[in-house]
């Protein structure tokens, strides 16, 4: 069996980030960017007024006649001679002749004619063109993650579009005669199928929105077609079927299907018997069906291609050290992660902890990592834990 380590490491060196799309800029929240972008225009593209007041040429007395109104989005010209302004309002485009505006608290109007109190510098209040960015001058880098901020300041150019690289279309199949549909009446020996609703939760949660959720009972026959229509995602997410039982079909269906096995079982509790593979470009995890397990697997492996598929950098685990509050043990020789709660840095590690139970996951807030080769975890000691359920 592979360590946890190994294990990503297999992953990452499969994985590779997926083709850049030009999508419209309003659908772009939390993509990559593919190239670095370039100022199309220079912002602002035109002087503008950058208040409300009097546009005039420096050097004049304080006494001026008003000759005319510019407001925003007007394109007017005036013949600017001595002792005259024109009125003019903020984000107006500035005549050509004016190179300065006084805020119109500091002139006394008077009919046609002002008087400035307050004498502004030459270029005062006045945007020249391109003091934010010069028309082809380098403003954001290939792989910046797209933010609100981001679409706000490229809209400001009038780009529509943008290159990203493509997220990853997703199929998640969900195994298992035993499973039935929350809100309908359990029948005796079912239980209510939770794996779907929460790895598409959690994948949708993170921006993954390409999901197709298809269902299956364990029948060779039946696991080996739906396998096929699965792999003509970017990724397949499996979810139960992957243990040694017999009816265990979806091992023996991946390779029929010609999914290539990179790992089959990793020496961790829980999600021993994550198995993942490739055919072509397309990543296979089958992930174990116990809950905990799964989802464990989805958060340190399949997440960590995910990211790395659509073009992040920040795709490794975000391990930070905490202190244990009480004595723990793995008595597992096995790389073990337990649900816990983290306050300040202390981490209090929850009673029930089983692969079969999402108790402990639905109350925590940490997935605390404990090495293979710990055994007694004494009060006061470091461990790393991945902070969990945090927004
Ligand atoms: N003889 C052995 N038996 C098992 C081994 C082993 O090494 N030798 N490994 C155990 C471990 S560890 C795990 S984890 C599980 C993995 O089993 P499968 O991936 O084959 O999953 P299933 O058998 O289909 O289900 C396991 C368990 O989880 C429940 N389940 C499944 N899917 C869902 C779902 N969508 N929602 C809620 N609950 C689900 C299912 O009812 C079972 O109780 O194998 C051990 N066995
Ligand atoms: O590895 Mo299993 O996920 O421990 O129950």
């Amino acid at each position: 069996m592979i360590s946890v380590s190994e294990a990503l490491d297999l992953i990452k060196a499969n994985t590779s980030k997926l083709a850049s799309v030009k999508i419209p800029l309003k659908d772009s929240y939390g993509y990559f960017l593919a190239k670095e972008v370039l100022a199309p225009i220079s912002l602002p593209s035109f002087r503008q007024s950058a208040m409300d007041g009097y546009a005039f040429r420096s050097g004049e007395f304080s006494e001026l006649e008003v000759i005319g109104e510019c407001k925003a989005g007007d394109v007017l010209e005036f013949e600017l001679h001595e002792n005259q302004a024109v009125r003019i309002f903020t984000g107006a485009r500035v005549p050509d002749q004016a190179d300065t505006v006084v805020i119109q608290e500091h002139v006394s109007a008077n009919g046609g004619k002002i008087s400035i109190q307050t004498m502004p510098e030459k270029s005062a209040n006045v945007r020249a063109i391109g003091e934010q960015v010069q028309a082809g001058e380098s403003v954001l880098q290939a792989g910046t993650k797209i933010n609100e901020s981001i679409i706000g300041f490229l809209a400001g150019f009038g780009m529509g579009e943008v290159f990203v690289i493509d997220k990853p279309r997703i199929t998640l199949i969900v195994t298992g005669n035993e499973l039935q549909e929350v809100g309908t009446t359990l029948k005796p020996g079912s239980i209510y199928e939770s794996n779907a609703i929460m790895l598409e939760s959690a994948l949708k949660s993170r921006g993954f929105d390409s999901i197709q959720v298809l269902k299956v009972e364990d029948d060779l026959e039946e696991t080996k077609k739906i396998i096929a229509s699965g792999l003509k995602s970017d990724v397949l997410l499996i979810s139960g079927g992957i243990s040694v039982g017999d009816y265990d079909f979806v091992k023996e269906s991946l390779e029929y299907n010609g999914v290539k096995e990179i790992f089959y079982k990793i020496n961790q509790k829980p999600g021993k018997p994550l198995w993942f593979g490739k055919r072509g470009s397309t990543l296979v995890f089958a992930l174990p069906g116990n809950p905990a397990s799964s989802l464990t697997c989805f958060l340190i492996y399949a997440l960590s291609a995910l990211k790395i598929m659509s073009g992040s950098s920040d795709y490794n685990l975000d391990f930070q050290s905490g202190i244990l509050s009480h004595r723990t043990v793995n008595k597992f020789e096995k790389t073990v992660f337990f649900l816990g709660t983290e306050t300040n840095g202390n981490i209090h590690i929850y009673p029930k902890q089983a692969s079969s139970m999402l108790i402990s996951y639905a109350l925590g807030n940490a997935l605390v990592m404990i090495p293979h080769d710990k055994e007694i975890l004494e009060e006061g000691e470091t461990v790393q834990y991945l902070p969990i359920n945090r927004n």
